[in-house]
Order: C-alpha cells, then sequence, then structure tokens
C-alpha cells in the first residue's frame, strides 16, 4: 500500500480551504495547504473584507446626509487616502492570522505555485509533495479584456490600493464590482462613468430594484452608459480615451470589472484526467472531480450556487465532514443569500420574484414600500422596498428581496424563516430586541 506525506493537501488558502483545513487537521488528519500568494486568499486580502472596510465611510456619509438637518449638520467628506490606510491597517494581520490557525493545528503550509504531476503528487518549484486526497481551491481571477489598449485598465486589487482617486475613472462592467465600485469612487468625489455591455446591470437581481439603485446613482452624478461595446484605449498625453461603439470617453484610470475567471488553466488538470469547463471544475455531488481521489472547493467549481464567501466556507465544511468519515451523503447546498453593497443595497434570498410570477398558483407576492415601518425614520430612510414571496399552500415565507440602506441585516432575518420553513407558530415564538430593524423585518411576516 502506497503511503504519502498528507492524508489531504489542499491548492489554494482562502475559504474554500481554511474554514474546512483547520477541524480537518484537528482531528489528527496529516493536512497541507499549497498557497501562491497572500494566505487567506481573495476574500479577506483584495475582496469582502477589503471593500467593505472602503464601503463604511460612505455608509456613514448616506447616514448623514439622510440625518442632515434633524440635529445634525455638516458634510462627511471622505479622505480617501487615510481610508485606504484604514483599511490596510485592518486587514494587514488576517494572512499571519489564519496561517496561525492552521499551523496550530498541525496544518503544513507550503508557499508558491502548485501544478499536478499526478493524481496523488503536486510540484512546488520542484520539490514534489503526495496526499492521498488532493483538494483544489484555486479561487477566480480577474478576466482580462481582449482589446486594443488592453494594458491600461486595472483591476478590482488595484482599485483597493490607489494612492489618490482618479478625478476620471470609467468602469467597464455591469455586475457586483462595477456598482459596488462606482458607488464608492462617486462618494469619495471621482467623476465616475459605467460601460455595460447590456441593457441590464446586476442581471441577478430582482430588476426593478437594480434600476433604483442606477438612478440613485445617476442623481448623485453617475454617468451609466448602457449597451455599449468597448473596442480600444488610447493613451494621450496626460490622460487615457475609452472608444467605444457609441462615443468616447476620457479617463484618468480605467477598472475592468467585467468578470472572474478560474484559476483551472496552469494546473496540469488535462493531462490527469479533471475535467474542466469555461465556469471551472466539473464534480459530482460529493465535490469529487473526474478523478476519484481529486476533489474541488470554492468558487474554482463550476457550479450554479453563487461564487462567494459563504458557499467557499459551507464547502470546505462539507469535504471536512466527508473526509472525516462524519458523513457519505451528497452535499446539500442550504438557501445562498446574496447582496450588492450598493447604497442602498439590494439583498435575496430563496424564491426570486421571476420564479413566483412564473408561478402565480404557487407562489403569492407581497410588496412593503420601506416608509411602512417606523424604524426607518430613526435615520430618515426613505428609498426603499422589499418583496416577500409565500408558499400559498403552507403559508410560510420561501423567498425574500429588498432594496434599502439595511437590505443586508433585513435579509439576515428573515433567512432562518426560508431555511427553516418556520411555521406561524415559531415566528409567534421569536421575540426580538425592540426597536431594532430585525424586529420590523420580522413584523413584515
Ligand atoms: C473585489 C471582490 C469583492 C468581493 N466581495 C464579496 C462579498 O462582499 N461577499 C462575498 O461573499 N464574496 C465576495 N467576493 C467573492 C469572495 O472573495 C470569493 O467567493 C471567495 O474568496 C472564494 O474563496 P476561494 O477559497 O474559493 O477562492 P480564493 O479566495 O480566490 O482563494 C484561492 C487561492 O488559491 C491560490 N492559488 C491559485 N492557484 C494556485 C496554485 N496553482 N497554487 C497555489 N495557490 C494557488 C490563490 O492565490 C488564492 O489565494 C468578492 C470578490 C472580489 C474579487
Ligand atoms: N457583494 C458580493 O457578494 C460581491 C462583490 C464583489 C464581487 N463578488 C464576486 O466576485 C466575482 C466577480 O464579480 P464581477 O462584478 O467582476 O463579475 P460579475 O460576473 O458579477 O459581472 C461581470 C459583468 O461584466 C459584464 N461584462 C462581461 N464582459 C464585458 C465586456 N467586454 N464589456 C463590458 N461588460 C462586460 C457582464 O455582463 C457582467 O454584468 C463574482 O463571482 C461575484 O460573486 C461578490
Amino acid at each position: 500500500m502506497m503511503t504519502y506525506q498528507f492524508d489531504v493537501l489542499y491548492l489554494g488558502s482562502g475559504h474554500g480551504t481554511f474554514d474546512g483545513a483547520i477541524p480537518l487537521a484537528a482531528k489528527g488528519l496529516r493536512v497541507g495547504v499549497i498557497e501562491a500568494n497572500k494566505i487567506g486568499g481573495t476574500c479577506p486580502n483584495y475582496g469582502c473584507n477589503a471593500k467593505i472596510l472602503l464601503d463604511a465611510p460612505v455608509q456613514l456619509q448616506r447616514e448623514f446626509e439622510r440625518l442632515n438637518g434633524h440635529g445634525i449638520s455638516g458634510q462627511v467628506q471622505i479622505d480617501w487616502a487615510a481610508d485606504v490606510k484604514h483599511k490596510d491597517m485592518v486587514i494587514q494581520d488576517l494572512p499571519a492570522m489564519i496561517a496561525g490557525g492552521l499551523r496550530e493545528q498541525g496544518v503544513e503550509i507550503i508557499h508558491g505555485h502548485g501544478r499536478f504531476v499526478d493524481a496523488h503528487t503536486v510540484t512546488v518549484d520542484g520539490k514534489e509533495y503526495t496526499a492521498e486526497k488532493i483538494v483544489i481551491a484555486t479561487g477566480l481571477r480577474p478576466k482580462p479584456l481582449t482589446i486594443e489598449g488592453q494594458a491600461y485598465v486595472h483591476d478590482s486589487t488595484d482599485f483597493m490600493a490607489l494612492d489618490h482617486m482618479p478625478d476620471k475613472l470609467v468602469i467597464i462592467g455591469s455586475g457586483y464590482i462595477a456598482l459596488e465600485f462606482a458607488t464608492i469612487a462617486n462618494a469619495a468625489g471621482a467623476q465616475v462613468t459605467v460601460l455595460f455591455n447590456h441593457e441590464a446591470g446586476l442581471k441577478q437581481f430582482h430588476q426593478p430594484y437594480v434600476e433604483l439603485v442606477l438612478s440613485d446613482l445617476i442623481q448623485r452624478g453617475v454617468t451609466i452608459v448602457r449597451d455599449v461595446k468597448t473596442q480600444a484605449i488610447q493613451s494621450q498625453a496626460d490622460h487615457l480615451i475609452v472608444v467605444t461603439n457609441q462615443s468616447t470617453y476620457a479617463a484618468d484610470w480605467i477598472l475592468n470589472a467585467t468578470g472572474r475567471i478560474p484559476n483551472t488553466d496552469e494546473l496540469g488538470l488535462a493531462a490527469i484526467g479533471v475535467q474542466t469547463t469555461e465556469q471551472g471544475i466539473v464534480v459530482n455531488d460529493h465535490l469529487q472531480t473526474t478523478v476519484a481521489n481529486i476533489y474541488a472547493s470554492g468558487d474554482v467549481l463550476d457550479k450554479k450556487q453563487p461564487k462567494l464567501t459563504p458557499t467557499a466556507i459551507f464547502e470546505s465544511l462539507y469535504l471536512m465532514r466527508q473526509f472525516a468519515g462524519m458523513t457519505d451523503q451528497a452535499i446539500d447546498y442550504p438557501v445562498i443569500p446574496t447582496v450588492v453593497f450598493t447604497s442602498p443595497r439590494i439583498a435575496q434570498a430563496g424564491i426570486s420574484v421571476s420564479e413566483a410570477q412564473a408561478m402565480p398558483t404557487k407562489y403569492e407576492i407581497k410588496r412593503n414600500k420601506i416608509s411602512d415601518s417606523w424604524y426607518r425614520q430613526v435615520t430618515q430612510e426613505t428609498v426603499g422596498e422589499s418583496t416577500l414571496i409565500f408558499d400559498r399552500e403552507s403559508g410560510h415565507l420561501v423567498g425574500a428581496i429588498e432594496v434599502s440602506a439595511q437590505a443586508d441585516d433585513v435579509i439576515n432575518t428573515l433567512l432562518p424563516a426560508i431555511e427553516f420553513d418556520y411555521t406561524a407558530e415559531q415566528l409567534n415564538r421569536l421575540v426580538p430586541l425592540f426597536p431594532s430593524i430585525t424586529s420590523d423585518a420580522l413584523g413584515m411576516l
């Protein structure tokens, strides 16, 4: 019988890995993690944590704006350079903290780019590591633009490291990153133009709510250009020009936010028989690839679930339980909520409005204006709406969508009712703190 150095070896150290690798090693398994870049991967270093720190002053600015003249006065100015410094200060220790958590349980961390030699062997800088099971959790990277002048565009990581906010920012894209970063840059004083390649933005979100967010951004001076094809970037003496099929746009800085692609191409997967698609690694319902001892986790999967941190955490914990012999069941995904951190935000969970509209005999749709919620007057919140979807037969909540400053908190509050199919009796026994947004959110049921 072959003996391997590790029971489980992970490629990548993001949430698709470490949430599961730490408890797995704590159970006594020999675990290794190979990381080419910063420990912790995208979310802590260049994703969620970094982004939300830059968004916090925007939220404060908006709340101040709403309460201005209601007991406070003045203006909140964002000092971008100081804001970026604060972000760096808060996140700089996360890689060491995560590495510490891994090492404390005996996980060996190997720095470098891993590539398969065979189904049980990975090479890093010429040194080979063997494992009984290998988990590919290599995540995504920005999709490059394939146009003339592409070298002049930057990605989301570059944006969050900018030492000053450019005067004129052009953003190419219409998804999460395009609209969250347009919100932040506009609040920090940039003149922002966003180029959509379609008529609609944020296609996975309820479109009337997306339009509400877009009209708020337009009112604040953001230019949204729809259905436009970006053709080239040209460099002038002191600025850049974005050439499109509609017009040209001057820019000091250009953000490419046209999506992210899986890190599968430099792993040697084809040679060992691991099947991939353009969306990522093909797995079965046990997250097992087409090679029996190789698994995959997180954003790198070809999956229908949203490619988000909570999904990656759920998958890494599922694999931990499977490898530790705690389950042999297929992965059973819970309801995964999604939010776009614009201002106002849009958050949603469960059955969507379009799904409900397609089955009117099964689902009932109820709309609530946030002006019906007393608690919103605390911060003078006036822009917003929520849509709740109920199963007609049981009367239970099966979906919720909200656009408002506190949409993320409202959807988090309603999530257990959707996931655990709460009955009216169970809801009656939920006694939230009062006054609170939670109390108002549950009051809608
Ligand atoms: C700007 C931005 C904002 C985001 N905001 C949110 C948010 O608000 N909420 C949310 O839920 N999600 C957000 N996300 C998504 C979230 O970051 C990802 O879903 C999450 O990081 C996925 O974890 P992962 O472990 O699958 O991949 P990653 O965190 O990307 O980790 C993969 C790791 O693998 C390493 N790697 C790749 N190839 C190799 C190799 N051959 N050898 C060794 N190492 C390798 C990479 O260096 C990387 O560290 C955001 C993403 C971005 C880019
Ligand atoms: N709040 C959050 O949870 C959050 C925030 C940021 C990022 N993320 C994650 O990060 C990943 C990447 O986000 P993203 O915004 O880059 O991708 P995305 O897939 O959300 O959006 C990409 C957008 O770019 C558009 N596009 C594609 N090619 C284009 C072109 N040539 N010109 C103009 N537009 C083009 C697409 O139509 C799409 O709307 C996603 O997996 C997302 O889940 C999540």
